[in-house]
């Protein structure tokens, strides 16, 4: 079977890995592509690593454009998506990689964006439990942000196993800077960001926080406590998160790291590595890999997890096609790779 896909927002980062990745897969067909200030322009002088598709003109977003495909990805900045897919036929596969479907809470969504909540849909990170079984035939998929890739893939074992408790949550994580977008904005700009590292969204602020709530509260069966830090790191690509909860009493040091490796043992993206490695964002760069490690600090009574994915590939468009395939059938890993880019 072919697809016939749109994306939108084929001229930002999520939109451009979206079509970088779609290149290779073998049920595709790249149909329309759309853009906001850059319709009308050639994809080659936006994204010149996309070779295969250059001539390529960016139409305006518009639901006339998109309709008639069997799938859209839409691209867009938060509160843009919404619109635009409730006017898509039931029968179109919409795969949004922006926030405005990830929350199950309106009153969070709004505390946390500030407009009205434009209602839930299944949540693409297919390794969470239960998640496969919701995207198996979805026809409206949010794909989550970035952070909480990392961040609920690392926590969740030990939520689902019974083995975490549910209060004290700490998660710091440090994000290259396409995270942010292709937009301009200042503190981005290369002499702010090179050779350092800054902090932001701090003290809870940060709207992936009630994200990452829901998710780890869902593998718990019961309310979570976080405190959520993202920082800012001088690289384009990937996330490393430090993500650390206290276990039960009693529980051991085996039991611990049992959950984590019964929990990914046949999961083909995710990938506890071998006692003693620890990950590097470089490792997952342009792969839909996640690799982990975790450390059970006896003395602080607490796990440490550390995860490192790519924001763009897993954290967005790999994670966004691997949804993709499990709600039109086919195998999880088409057109997806766990390759790395080194040195
Ligand atoms: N970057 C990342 O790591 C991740 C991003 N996401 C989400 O993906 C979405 C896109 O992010 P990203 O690619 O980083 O952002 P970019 O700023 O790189 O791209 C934004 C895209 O949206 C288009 N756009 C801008 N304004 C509008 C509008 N008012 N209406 C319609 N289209 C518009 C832009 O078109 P033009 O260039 O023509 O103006 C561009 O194609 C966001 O919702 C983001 O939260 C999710 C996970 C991770
Ligand atoms: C480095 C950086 O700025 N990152 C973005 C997160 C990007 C992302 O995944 O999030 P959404 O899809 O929810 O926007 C931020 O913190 O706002």
């Amino acid at each position: 079977m072919t697809l016939r896909v749109a994306v939108s927002g084929a001229s930002g980062y999520a939109g451009g890995e979206v079509l970088r990745l779609l290149t290779s897969h073998p049920n595709v067909d790249i149909g329309s592509i759309t853009a906001h200030s850059n319709a009308g322009q050639k994809l080659g002088g936006l994204q010149p690593h996309l070779h295969a598709l250059a001539d390529r003109v960016l139409e305006p977003t518009e639901v006339d454009v998109l309709r008639g495909h069997d799938v859209v990805f839409l691209a867009l900045p938060h509160g843009a998506s919404a619109e635009i897919a409730a006017e898509l036929s039931d029968d179109t596969l919409v795969i949004d990689a922006g926030a405005d479907h990830r929350l199950e809470n309106s009153e969070m969504w709004e505390k946390f964006y500030g407009s009205p909540h434009a209602g839930t849909w299944p949540y693409g990170l297919p390794e969470l439990p239960g998640a496969r079984e919701k995207l198996q035939n979805a026809k409206r998929i949010a794909v989550p942000g970035c952070y909480p890739t990392g961040s609920l893939l690392g926590l969740a074992p030990g939520f689902s196993a019974g083995v975490l408790q549910p209060e004290d949550v700490v998660i710091v994580a440090a994000s290259g800077t396409s995270g942010a977008g292709k937009s301009l904005k200042p503190h981005l700009l290369g002499s702010e960001v090179m050779g350092g590292m800054s902090p932001y969204g701090v003290g809870g602020s940060h709207r992936h926080t009630p994200e990452i709530v829901q998710g780890l509260s869902n593998a718990a069966g019961e309310d979570i406590t976080l405190s959520f830090t993202p920082t800012l790191a001088p690289m384009s690509r990937g996330i490393l998160t430090t993500a650390t909860a206290r276990y039960k009493p009693g529980v051991d040091v085996a039991t611990l790291r049992a959950a984590w490796e019964t929990a990914y043992q046949h999961e083909h993206f995710v990938h506890l590595l071998p006692e003693g490695q620890w990950p590097t964002t470089k490792s997952v760069v342009g792969s839909n890999h996640v690799v982990m490690q975790l450390a059970v600090d006896e003395e602080a009574g607490r796990v440490v997890v550390v995860v490192a994915v790519d924001n763009l590939t897993k954290g967005t468009a790999g994670g966004a096609i691997q949804s993709m395939n499990i709600a039109m059938g086919f195998a999880e890993e088409t057109g997806l790779n766990t390759q790395g880019v080194a040195p």
